[in-house]
């Protein structure tokens, strides 16, 4: 369904980063499919190496060595091709982690924080999640520098999400020079 698309993203992997709860997760696995990508997620891949899960992580050894973790597996996970990565809401306060993100195609996925707010109402496993407003003002800046803004609507379902991101691809792909290489 998506070739024309695939071939123009020449192997180029997709990272998409936001908010907790925006949809990462979500969204990514239904793209790569669409794709014929690798679905990666880099919250999972953290309670993998770790054996823990990420409340664990945040109370047993902090989030400084949460980040230190998160930033090794998007060192580990930048060199794939044909990949959407689903990254940790916090992964753009690290500079460092910019030179990996910039490897492939940056979306931002931004959803209103008070559609955020009721979806993680219940949650149990975000331990940043009571702070919200805080978070958003702190990072929105640097969400800024992806390379797409796709703002969601509150009843946009996932599926009509990924139309939407595999009609923009087209339009934000890079040429070669402007990927960082590290
Ligand atoms: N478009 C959507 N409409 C309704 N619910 C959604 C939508 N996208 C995601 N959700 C729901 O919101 C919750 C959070 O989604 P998800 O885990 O994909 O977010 P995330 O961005 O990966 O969060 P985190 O950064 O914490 O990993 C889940 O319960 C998911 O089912
Ligand atoms: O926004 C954040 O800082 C976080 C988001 C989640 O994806 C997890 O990476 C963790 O709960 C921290
Ligand atoms: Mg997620």
């Amino acid at each position: 369904m998506s070739t024309s698309i695939e071939q123009s993203l020449h192997g180029i992997s997709i990272y998409l980063i936001g908010m907790m709860g925006v949809g990462k997760t979500t969204i990514g696995k239904l793209l790569a499919h669409q794709l014929n990508y690798r679905f990666f997620d880099t919250d999972v891949l953290i309670e993998r190496v770790t054996q823990q899960s990420i409340p664990e992580i945040f109370a047993e050894s902090g989030e400084d060595n949460f980040r230190e973790l998160e930033h090794q597996v998007l060192q580990e996970i930048s060199v794939e091709t044909k990949s959407v990565i689903a990254t940790g809401g916090g992964i753009v306060e690290r500079q460092i982690n910019w030179s990996y993100l910039q490897q492939g195609l940056i979306i931002w996925l931004d959803v209103e924080v008070e559609v955020l707010k009721q979806r993680l109402a219940e949650d149990q496993n975000r331990p940043l999640a009571d702070k919200l407003e805080l978070l958003l003002q702190k990072r929105s800046s640097l969400y800024a520098q992806a390379d797409l803004r796709l703002k969601i609507a509150a009843n946009q379902t996932p599926e009509a999400i990924v139309e939407q991101i595999l009609e923009l691809i087209p339009t934000v792909i890079k040429s070669e020079s402007e990927f960082s290489h590290s």
